[in-house]
């Protein structure tokens, strides 16, 4: 890396990372850039369906787009909220601008792209534990957790609880029995404990989609437990590769401790792609210019 490259782009804490950051800069048509939904590219807020993307977000993704191997959004969310919440709220662009972009939604269980949706059925299970979580909370006395429910998983929130931490520790045991009872599994994130099919998590999906695409580089930048999956992905792919923690007050020591690369929060995250965008710029400028 030159010293003009090296004095954009923040430095990576590990040797691996450094590697990984090379890699993309120097052979970018190989790279792919998977990014986490909540708490990466869109800040964290109490009400889940409030949450929006980054409003700089979606126009430093679509410079990029072009320059990179993929862009690929791996997402606990449905595929189509990802889509519908990185909608620009004024004239900028959204999500959709980005070129070529794929969203995989639901732990990989699901796939945006070009417009179109692909879903499994949801397995039964998740139906059986519609039906009979709200007894489960009110038979623990639960009354002020929040149930998103996502089609094929659904999440219980307590972060606007009286107390979500404690309301938290009540929730655990239960619903990963509840998850057991029905043949699903636990997921548990910030201030959500989440009853979702197994089979799936953001390892596979990033495994497959570097597969897919031929990938000779990759880059992951994720905030919360379900993202170490994807970590190991970088690290088992054998691929030059970096692991970002979008880091906030309420990450887990793990993501920190195992991330190449530390920024802070979703602004981080659009300062970091904004700055290989620019370095990348740079390199194509020199090239054709
Ligand atoms: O994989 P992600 O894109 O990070 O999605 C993980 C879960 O994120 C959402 O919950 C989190 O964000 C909410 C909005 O900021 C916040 O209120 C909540 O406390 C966080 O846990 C989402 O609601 C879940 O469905 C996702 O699985």
């Amino acid at each position: 890396m030159t010293d003009e490259v090296a004095s954009v782009l923040p430095p990576a804490r590990t040797a691996a990372g450094a590697v990984g950051l090379d890699a993309i800069v120097s052979d970018p048509s190989g790279a792919v850039i998977g990014l986490d939904f909540d708490g990466t590219l869109s800040p964290i807020v109490p009400d889940p369906a409030s949450a929006r993307v980054h409003p700089e977000a979606p126009g430093v993704l679509a410079e990029l787009g072009p320059m990179v191997g993929a862009i690929v959004v791996l997402t606990g969310r449905p595929a189509a909220v990802a889509i519908e919440y990185g909608a620009s709220p004024g004239p900028g662009p959204g999500l959709t601008d980005v070129p070529g972009l794929v969203v995989l939604g639901q732990y990989g269980a699901e796939r945006w792209e070009a417009g179109e949706v692909t879903s499994p059925p949801p397995p039964r299970g998740v139906d059986a534990v519609r039906g009979a979580l709200p007894g489960v909370l009110l038979s623990l006395g639960v009354r002020d957790a929040y149930i998103e429910d996502k089609g094929r998983a659904l999440a219980v929130h307590t972060r606007r609880s009286a107390d979500p931490d404690a309301t938290l520790g009540a929730l655990r045991g239960p619903l990963a029995r509840l998850a057991r009872e029905h043949g699903l599994t636990v997921e548990p994130g910030k201030m959500v404990i989440e009853l979702r099919p197994p089979g799936v998590d953001k390892g596979h999906a990033l495994r497959a989609f570097l597969a897919e695409r031929g990938a000779r580089s990759v880059l992951f930048a994720g905030d919360d437990l379900g993202d170490l999956a994807a970590y190991n992905a970088v690290r088992e792919s054998g691929l030059p590769g970096v692991t970002v923690c979008s880091r906030s007050h309420e990450t887990a020591p793990e993501l920190a401790d195992r991330a190449d690369l530390i920024v802070e929060g979703p602004d981080g995250v659009v300062a970091l792609l904004r700055a290989l965008t620019r370095v990348l710029g740079k390199g194509q400028a020199a090239q054709y210019g």
